[in-house]
C-alpha cells in the first residue's frame, strides 16, 4: 500500500509552475522587446512625418512665392505690350512713328530688369522696331512659335511661347507677345516682350533648396521654360508625361506630392502651383534624402540604442531562463533524491518491500478506512520455516537470497493495489490486505505458502526437502477504537498455531480468539 506523502513544491503542479515561469519570463522579455520596437517604430514614424510635413509647408510656401513673382513678371510685361499694342493699332508703324516706338520700346524695356527687350513684327516677321538701337536684320520670324500663333490665332490675349534663344544676342528668353490687327482686325504683325531666362535663373538662386532640390517654370501643357539647377539641353523639354501634369494638375491647381523626376529620376517633395492669370505652372521641390536626412542620422542612433537596449534584455533574458532551467534540473535531481531518501526510509533494502515504518503507517490509515467504510481489514503473518539451519546450513549470504525469493513470492501474491507486503523483522513477513474478510486472507496466505513452495529451494534442514513458510491469518472491521499491537498480536498468535502445528500451513484465528482452521500443506 504506497503512501502518498507529497511535498507541494516537488508535485508535478510545481514543476508546471516553474514551466509557466519560464514561459511568462520568455514572454515577458518578448513583449519588453517587441514594445521597445514598437515604439522605436512609432517615434521614427512620428519623427518622418513631421519631417515631411515640415518640408511640404516650405515647399508649398515656395511655390506660392514663385508663382506670385512668375505672374508679376508676366503682367508688367504684358501691361507694357498692351499699352504699346494700342497705341500701335491707332497710330500705326509707319517711317513717322518708327523712332518714337523705338524710344519708347527702349525706355520701356530699360524700366523693367526682367526684358531682354521689346520687338515690333511686321506681318511677313520682319523686325520693324526693337528696344535695341540697330535693327536685326534677317530672314525674320515667320517661323517663331509666337509669330505662327497669332498669325493664326485671333486672341488679342498676350502669349506666352516656348523658351528661345534671341536672334539679337542668342540670350535664353521666355518670350511673351501679342497680336497686332489693323483696323478691321486683320493681322499686321505681333509686339514681343523677351523676358531673361536669367532673371527667373537669378530669382530661382535666391532661396535655399538642397543641392538635389530643384525650381522650374513651364507651360501648363509641361514644356519646361526655365529650372534650377539649369540645363540647357532640358530647356523646352516636355514634362507632360511627370506625375504633376499627368496626374496632379487635372485634380488640384495646387498641391505636393512625393515623386520621382522625369528629368532625373531624383525624388523629391514637390510643391506645384498653377498661375490664375497665364498658362503657367511653377514647382519648387527638395530632394526627399536631403528632407530626411537629420531624420536617418536619428533613425540610425535610435536604432543603435535599441537595438543594445533589446540585446541587453535578451542577454538578461537569456541568462535569466538559463537559471530557471538550471533550477528545474536541480529541482529534479533533489526531487529524485528526496524519492530514493522515502524509498530507503520506506523500504526493506534487501527485499525491497515494505518496512515496519512504512506498515505502521498503512495500519494508521487502513484502520481509519476500515472504521469510515465498516469493511473488514486482514493481516498475515508469514515467518520461513527452520530458517536458522538454513542460515546454519547454507551461510548468511544464501540465507539473504532465500529472504529475498520468499519476498518476491510474497510480493508476488498482493494483487490489488492497496496490499501491502512488509519485511516484518528477520525472516518474518507480513501482508496487509484492506477490505479483505478472513476467507479471502486465508486464499491470499495459502497462495504465498504455495508459490514458495513452487519456488522448490533446497532446505536440507527442513522435513520436507525445501523452503516453506507458516502463516497466521486475523481480519476485523475496525471500529475507530482499536489497538494495532493487538491486530499484529493475534494474527502472530495465528502464525504460532501454524507452527506449532506442524509448520508450512495457514492458520486462521476466529474473532473469540481461537484458532478456527488449520490447512495442512498439500505437498
Ligand atoms: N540470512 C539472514 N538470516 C536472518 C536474517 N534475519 C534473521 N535471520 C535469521 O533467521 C533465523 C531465525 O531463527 P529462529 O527465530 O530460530 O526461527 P527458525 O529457525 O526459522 O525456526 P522456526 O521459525 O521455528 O521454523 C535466525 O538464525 C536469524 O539469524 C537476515 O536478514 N538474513
Amino acid at each position: 500500500m504506497p503512501i502518498l506523502t507529497q511535498d507541494p513544491q516537488q508535485t508535478p503542479g510545481g514543476a508546471l509552475k516553474r514551466l509557466s515561469l519560464l514561459k511568462a519570463a520568455v514572454l515577458f522579455i518578448a513583449t519588453v522587446c517587441l514594445c521597445l520596437c514598437g515604439l522605436l517604430y512609432l517615434q521614427l514614424e512620428q519623427s518622418r512625418r513631421h519631417a515631411l510635413d515640415v518640408a511640404q509647408v516650405a515647399s508649398s510656401n515656395l511655390a506660392r512665392a514663385m508663382a506670385q513673382q512668375a505672374e508679376d513678371t508676366f503682367m508688367k510685361a504684358d501691361l507694357v505690350l498692351t499699352s504699346l499694342v494700342d497705341w500701335i493699332q491707332v497710330d500705326g508703324y509707319g517711317a513717322a512713328q518708327k523712332p518714337r516706338l523705338q524710344k519708347t520700346f527702349a525706355r520701356r524695356a530699360q524700366a523693367l530688369d526682367q526684358l531682354h527687350g521689346i520687338f515690333l513684327f511686321d506681318k511677313q516677321g520682319q523686325w520693324v522696331v526693337t528696344s535695341f538701337d540697330d535693327l536685326t536684320r534677317g530672314p525674320g520670324v515667320s517661323d517663331r512659335e509666337y509669330f505662327t500663333f497669332h498669325q493664326q490665332n485671333a486672341s488679342t490675349l498676350a502669349h506666352i511661347g516656348p523658351a528661345l534663344r534671341s536672334r539679337e544676342n542668342g540670350e535664353w528668353i521666355i518670350p511673351v507677345s501679342k497680336r497686332v490687327n489693323d483696323k478691321n482686325g486683320n493681322f499686321q504683325g505681333v509686339v514681343l516682350a523677351g523676358i531673361k531666362m536669367a532673371y527667373f535663373d537669378q530669382f530661382f538662386k535666391s532661396f535655399s533648396i538642397d543641392d538635389n532640390g530643384s525650381m522650374f517654370l513651364a507651360l501648363t501643357d509641361g514644356t519646361l521654360l526655365a529650372r534650377r539647377p539649369f540645363v540647357e539641353s532640358q530647356i523646352g523639354t516636355s514634362l507632360a508625361k511627370g506625375e504633376i501634369f499627368h496626374k496632379l494638375l487635372p485634380n488640384a491647381p495646387a498641391g505636393n506630392a512625393m515623386i520621382s523626376s522625369v528629368i532625373d529620376g531624383v525624388v523629391r517633395l514637390y510643391g506645384y502651383r498653377q498661375l490664375d492669370a497665364y498658362p503657367l505652372v511653377v514647382s519648387a521641390a527638395s530632394s526627399r534624402d536631403s528632407i530626411l536626412k537629420d531624420w536617418y542620422d536619428t533613425a540610425f542612433q535610435s536604432c543603435v540604442i535599441v537595438a543594445l537596449v533589446v540585446l541587453g534584455v535578451g542577454l538578461f533574458g537569456w541568462v535569466f531562463v538559463r537559471q530557471v532551467r538550471v533550477g528545474v534540473r536541480v529541482e529534479a535531481d533533489l526531487r529524485k533524491a528526496k524519492e530514493a531518501l522515502k524509498l530507503i526510509a520506506t523500504h526493506d533494502s534487501l527485499t525491497g518491500l515494505a518496512n515496519r515504518r512504512l506498515f505502521e503507517q498503512a495500519l494508521d490509515i487502513e484502520f481509519g478506512r476500515g472504521a469510515r467504510q465498516s469493511s473488514s481489514l486482514s493481516l498475515i503473518m508469514l515467518d520461513i520455516d527452520y530458517f536458522k539451519r538454513y542460515n546454519d546450513a547454507y551461510g548468511h549470504v544464501a540465507g539473504d537470497h532465500c529472504l529475498a525469493e520468499v519476498a518476491r513470492a510474497v510480493k508476488g501474491c498482493c494483487h490489488r493495489k492497496a496490499d501491502l507486503a512488509v519485511r516484518y523483522g528477520g525472516e518474518e513477513f507480513a501482508v496487509l490486505l484492506p477490505d479483505t474478510d478472513i476467507h479471502g486472507a486465508l486464499v491470499i496466505a495459502e497462495q504465498i505458502r504455495r508459490s514458495v513452495m513452487d519456488k522448490n529451494i533446497n532446505h536440507n534442514g527442513s522435513p520436507t526437502g525445501y523452503v516453506t513458510v507458516s502463516l497466521g491469518c486475523y481480519a476485523f472491521v475496525p471500529t475507530g477504537r482499536d489497538s494495532i499491537e493487538l491486530f499484529i498480536e493475534r494474527a502472530d498468535a495465528a502464525l504460532y498455531q501454524a507452527k506449532h502445528s506442524g509448520r508450512n500451513r495457514s492458520a486462521v484465528l476466529s474473532l473469540e480468539g481461537g484458532v478456527e482452521a488449520l490447512m495442512r500443506s498439500d505437498r
